[in-house]
């Protein structure tokens, strides 16, 4: 049966959930499961704004069909042409066949390479801040090219001032029963997961994001809607000082994430030594995790909120460790940058490990090599005491630089 809320007069999210997808995209875990929105704006013409993923699609229909209570649908917002908010185009088509369908030149390239259905007699292009009117309400369209897609657009609904921002905003994790932000502690609830949706998936393009902030800086919002995650209808300044933030590359704590690669335990308990060493110091903002066992979503989302990194690793066949290998090209390829950082390497006969390491850092935008890498080979000896010790040191003096207020003073 129809499940339906209305966000605010005349305007319905039509959307749904999927706790049963493993990964979303196919790689990053989601274990909250996640939403897909769809907003239904009923006036004296209807538009929809994106559709679902097809996972949900018998229930988006009904929805939908529901909403419309007979009338037929004028307009189909494509602010995005992601499949998993795009699957129900061909079928809304054939049963609304004089639908609208409202996008830029580039959507309707992505429409005909993803699809095969024809629908160019329903193409309706729109130019960047062009207005179409339903009739109490005007929309308004901004292209927000590389948010992270070429085709990206917003929609913006003037009367209300409510942003249909795509992808932007969005987060991991089902509704819990409530829709919007405030209906939850978002700190608590959403807010890993907002953060980990964000730097994974649209992390790359802090710049975009920028100017994308920027080209919004001049309208009144007063609602986002996003298609995944919670609407924003209150306090709407702490969702978008925190893309602000990561769209910066600014660390939104200081703090040490410790991530470390580890067959046999002894590149771990340097790391455990390093950390133990910190809190002696005070440090109380610490992670750890092992990247054989933690997804590197997590790791990644981590290393962008905290200031400071420790990184730890095996040579492994004349270079690094693979599962650190590749996540530290993740973070390349997401274009991390500005964070300090250091290094620990472990060998048993050359090595390899902390070159590799501190290459592929180096090759990172506004990083900061901490002290002198540590190098063990095999195992850690009690004569290197001093050396651990120096680089914790090192480690530490650089986090008060930052600011970070140590609980002990
Ligand atoms: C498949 C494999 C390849 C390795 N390749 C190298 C290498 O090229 N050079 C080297 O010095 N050690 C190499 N090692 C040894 C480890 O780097 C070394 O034993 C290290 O101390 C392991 O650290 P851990 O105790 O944290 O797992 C290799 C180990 C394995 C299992």
């Amino acid at each position: 049966m129809y499940y339906v809320q209305e966000i605010t007069e005349k305007i319905f999210w039509v959307g749904g959930n999927d706790r049963r997808l493993e990964r979303f995209e196919n790689m990053f875990p989601i274990p909250q499961g996640v939403a897909y929105n769809s907003y239904l704006i009923m006036d004296e013409k209807t538009a929809l704004i994106d559709t679902v993923d097809a996972a949900i699609s018998a229930l988006y229909l009904e929805n939908v069909t529901h909403v419309l209570d007979g009338r037929p649908l004028d307009y189909l917002i494509v602010n995005h042409m992601e499949p998993d908010h795009c699957a129900n185009i061909e079928e809304l088509v054939r049963r609304y066949p004089g639908v609208k369908i409202v996008g830029n030149k580039k959507t309707f390239q992505f429409i005909e390479q993803f699809y095969s259905f024809n629908c160019q007699e329903n193409y309706h292009e729109v130019r960047e801040g062009e207005e179409l009117a339903l009739g109490e309400r005007t929309l308004q369209f901004f292209f927000a090219p590389m948010v992270h897609w070429p085709e990206v657009m917003v929609t913006y609904e003037q009367k209300e001032k409510i942003l249909f921002s795509a992808d932007a905003f969005g987060s991991f994790g089902a509704h819990p029963g409530t829709l919007f932000s405030d209906q939850v502690d978002f700190e608590h609830f959403y807010l890993d997961e907002a953060r980990r949706y964000y730097t994974n998936i649209v992390g790359k393009y802090g710049l975009q994001v920028q100017a994308a902030l920027k080209k919004l800086s001049s309208l009144d919002i007063r609602m986002i809607c996003s298609v995944h995650g919670p609407v924003w209808r209150r306090n709407l300044s702490y969702i978008l000082d925190k893309y602000d933030r990561w769209s910066r590359y600014e660390p939104e704590q200081r703090g040490v994430v410790l991530f470390y690669a580890s067959m046999y335990g002894n590149t771990e308990n340097v790391m455990n030594r390093i950390a133990g060493k910190l809190a002696e110091k005070g440090v109380r903002d610490m992670r750890m995790y092992d990247v054989s066992k933690t997804h590197a979503s997590y790791i990644i989302a981590d290393a962008w909120k905290y200031s400071h990194l420790v990184i730890g690793s095996p040579t492994y066949n004349m270079g690094l460790y693979f599962v650190m290998e590749a996540l530290l090209h993740e973070m390349a390829g997401l274009n991390f940058q500005n964070r300090k950082v250091a290094l620990v390497g472990n060998y048993t006969w050359a090595c390899k490990s902390v070159p590799a390491m501190r290459n592929l850092v180096e090759n990172m935008k506004k990083m900061e090599i901490i002290g002198s890498p540590f190098e063990v080979n095999s195992s850690m000896k009690a004569a290197q005491e001093p050396e651990l010790d120096k680089l914790v040191d090192d480690i530490y003096a650089s986090l008060l630089a930052e600011g970070y207020r140590n609980e002990a003073d």
